[in-house]
């Protein structure tokens, strides 16, 4: 059974199965997001809650429209909310962004088309000053970790999609930072490719300790990643319910292997995932055919 935890029964820092050591990675209280639009407003986020602890992994997953990437750019401060609190390691968004407390890959690989594909990587270690021999080496080890050493001096605009999300992922990761916030970054992926990413990503959060807030429409790439995983439902965006992966010997990050994916909890909690999602639009009639839209089950 998941754990439902309908967003009016969450009062404090307890109810959401997170209990709290020194600041939270990331802290939601009751937030909601409105936009208004000419043909109306359109509520994109309504009384979400959310703690993810500092060394935690929780994918955020649900239909088109449910509100995962408003929810996503509110955390890395790039729109603010409506109503309600958020703060990352215990300082307000913005802060967290000066601070440079987290590193982003986010759909768009959102890469320097006059840089390099290693000095794409190397800009956050430039902006902290990383002495040159340091950088270098990390940019190699970044690259190499991607798969893509052999295309260091090339320009973006010379690789595919999926390449270039693998550039900005290295370079989201060139810091080794404690909040990594990802959405979507695999979606250009071939499967394989894909895969290996996610292998590495839990082994890279295993081995720096960071908190990941991560969006997939993958229910297979939620539950592989996941400490947690967080289902929601549009109109308005709301968390439906928050699913705990018990994924019995291979819980610990650095037990995800590929064995994992065809081990027998796996699937179990892949099937939890699906029935979370079609359960969320249980309650809202109209929306049950609506459910899954946007949801990949493979
Ligand atoms: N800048 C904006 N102005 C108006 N409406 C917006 C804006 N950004 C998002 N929305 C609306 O807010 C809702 C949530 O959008 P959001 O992109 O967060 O959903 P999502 O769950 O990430 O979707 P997808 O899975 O398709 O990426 C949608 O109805 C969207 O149209």
């Amino acid at each position: 059974m998941s754990d439902q935890i309908p967003n009016s029964a969450i009062q404090n820092d307890q109810t959401d199965g997170v209990a709290l050591a020194g600041a939270a990675a990331v802290e939601v209280r009751g937030v909601d997001k409105h936009f208004e639009t000419a043909s109306g407003i359109v509520n994109a986020l309504e009384a979400i809650n959310l703690t993810v602890a500092a060394d935690e992994f929780v994918s955020l997953i649900g239909p088109s429209g449910c509100g995962k990437s408003t929810l996503m750019r509110l955390i890395a401060d790039l729109d603010t909310p409506s109503a309600g609190e958020l703060t990352v390691f215990g300082k307000t968004a913005t802060q967290a962004r000066l601070d440079q407390d987290y590193g982003i890959a986010f759909q768009q690989a959102g890469l320097l088309p006059w840089r390099t594909v290693a000095a794409n990587v190397a800009l956050p270690l430039e902006l902290h000053g990383v002495a040159s021999a340091a950088r270098r080496s990390r940019v190699a080890e970044l690259l190499d970790m991607v798969g893509l050493n052999e295309f260091a001096d090339r320009f973006p605009d010379q690789l595919s999609g999926g390449m270039q999300q693998r550039v900005a992922i290295a370079r989201s990761l060139a810091e080794e930072p404690r909040l990594l916030l990802m959405d979507e970054p695999f979606g250009a992926l071939d499967e394989m490719t894909r895969e290996k990413m996610q292998t590495d990503l839990v082994r890279i959060a295993a081995d720096t300790g960071a908190a990941v807030v991560f969006v997939t429409h993958s229910i297979p790439e939620a539950v592989f990643l996941s400490d947690r995983v967080v289902v929601m439902s549009p109109r308005p965006g709301r968390i439906s319910q928050i699913v705990p992966m018990r994924l019995g010997a291979a819980a610990g990050r650095e037990d995800r292997t590929d064995d994992l994916r065809e081990d027998g909890a796996f699937f179990e909690m892949v099937t939890e995932v699906r029935e979370a999602l079609h359960g969320g639009a249980a309650d809202q009639p109209g929306l049950e055919a609506r459910s899954s839209r946007g949801v990949d089950s493979r």
